[in-house]
């Protein structure tokens, strides 16, 4: 052995060694980063390969606690089951699972619900042999519109032509009809080998009295809209979180409960709701817009019950900073939110709002002036599509503001933002997502979705 107390040789030897660390630790990392994933990756793959998988794709929840409902009734049989959403689904577990239970959404015009849209674009588009797998589906939809559960009927034909195998033949739930979840829950059962499945029964509808509304947009071209508050009868306020819905009975329609955002936080004391009223020419106002806008007197008792709106809530985005984007009516679930960050502190919102008029559509205009001067709302921006002369030919609609502030957009979501659009499907949804991309890029906006940071609540 040679020993040395030469200090120059030492320091030599010592910046040799570090330089060899320097040099190997970056792909030993590297290395290690990819052996856990791929333990991770046949982990998953095991998990999936014996037990059952109960995979969901929901926009506004009713799949998701259906799908959680099913993988308990599982685990209470005694049955190893992972519930996951569908996009949570890779080729590699499709290919070893043996047993999927698929609950699925139909949403714009026979689409996938958002949360699947990376499954139908990485998995759907191809093909893959699937024999080995045995699946029950059930599609959840409303036959009043034209492609009546598109999705679950287009899941069900992918599925089939790569050789999947149904269990029960597909089941069909409009408007969540019970005879549909009980036909499922009896499959179910079939399936688990269990009688005493848990009750599934929807929280009940409770009495609340209609305690104030004001119409809003008196003088606009648009329909009228109407701030509308309510109060639990037995003074029991049930708790709720900023982004959740609420389903109201219409007397004349006790089997179609509506849904409507809820604008306000419990802290508030009251349910808050925003309440456009359809009017259908000679055929005069719709059911239960006319019912809540119109007949109904203040004081009257209605049915109604608070629904979790999961994907619409903050869950994760309480921190970050918040873009809000809506027109019309969606101004209701984007209020919630603002109320929610000022009562949390959090000032760092956008709000970007649009409708016709300035002067009788502005609605709120004095709690957004108000959080303004308070330093609860950073930047808020408006269109006026009636108004647009003054605004110069190319601002018209929400998304007509986005490409002049493509580069605070940017910006903000560089720092983290989440954004959230409320409002109507057509025109406005479709719009805002085409701006949204021209701006950040389709595969950025894709990896929002999948990080739960652009989250949309439009009908
Ligand atoms: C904007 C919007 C569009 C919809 N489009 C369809 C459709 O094209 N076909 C259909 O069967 N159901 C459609 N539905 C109904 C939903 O599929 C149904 O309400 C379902 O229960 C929602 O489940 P989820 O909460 O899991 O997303 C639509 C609902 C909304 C709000």
């Amino acid at each position: 052995m040679i020993l040395t107390l030469d200090t120059t040789r030492l320091a030599l030897a010592a910046a040799c060694l570090i330089s060899y660390g320097l040099v190997c630790a970056p792909p030993l990392l590297d290395w290690r980063r990819r052996t856990a994933r791929e333990a991770a990756g046949r982990a998953a793959v095991q998990a999936a390969g014996p037990g059952w998988i109960v995979a969901h794709a929901s926009q506004t929840g009713n799949a998701e606690q259906l799908a959680a409902q099913t993988a308990e009734t599982l685990r209470l049989a005694g049955l190893p089951v992972r519930l996951c959403s569908l996009s949570a689904l890779s080729a590699d577990e499709l290919q070893q699972a043996e047993r999927i239970l698929f609950i699925v959404s139909t949403y714009g015009e026979g689409d996938a619900p958002d949360a699947a849209a990376a499954f139908v674009g990485r998995i759907m588009t191809g093909t893959m042999p699937l024999p080995q797998l045995h699946y029950a589906l059930l599609a959840l939809g409303d036959s009043s519109y034209g492609q009546y559960c598109g999705f679950g009927r287009a899941l069900d034909t992918w599925l089939q032509q790569q050789g999947a195998r149904p269990l029960v033949e597909r089941i069909e739930a409009d408007r969540l009809a019970d005879s549909a979840i009980a036909a499922w829950r009896h499959a179910l059962s079939h399936l688990a080998g269990t009688t005493d499945a848990p009750d599934w029964s929807a929280p009940a509808f409770g009495a609340w009295r209609l305690a104030e509304r004001h119409w809003l947009n008196e003088g606009s071209s648009g329909a009228p809209i109407y701030h509308i508050e309510l109060e639990p009868e037995d003074g029991v306020l049930p708790d709720w979180q900023s982004g959740d819905l609420v389903q109201v009975v219409a007397p004349a329609e006790p089997d179609k409960p509506r849904e409507y955002s809820i604008a306000s936080i419990p802290s508030d004391g009251r349910v808050h709701l925003l309440v456009r009223l359809h009017l259908h020419g000679e055929r005069g106002a719709g059911v239960a817009s006319g019912w809540l806008c119109r007949e109904a007197p203040v004081g009257a008792t209605l049915q109604m019950r608070v629904r979790q709106h999961r994907h619409f809530r903050l869950d994760g985005n309480e921190h970050r900073p918040l873009i809000l984007i809506g027109n019309g009516s969606g101004i209701a679930g984007l209020r919630g939110h603002l109320r929610a960050r000022a009562l949390a502190g959090h000032g760092r919102n956008w709000l970007l709002f649009g409708e016709r008029h300035a002067q009788h559509d502005y609605h709120y205009r004095h709690e957004w002036d108000a959080l303004r001067a308070a330093g609860q709302l950073q930047q808020l921006d408006v269109a006026w599509s009636r108004d647009a002369g003054g605004q110069g030919c190319c601002v018209r609609y929400v998304q007509d503001i986005l490409p002049a502030q493509a580069a605070a957009l940017r910006d903000w979501v560089a720092q983290g933002a989440a954004i959230y659009v409320c409002g109507s499907l057509q025109g406005m949804a479709a719009g805002v997502d085409r701006a949204l991309s021209d701006i950040l890029g389709r595969d950025k906006l894709d990896d929002l979705i999948t990080e739960n940071r652009y989250k949309r609540d439009v009908y």
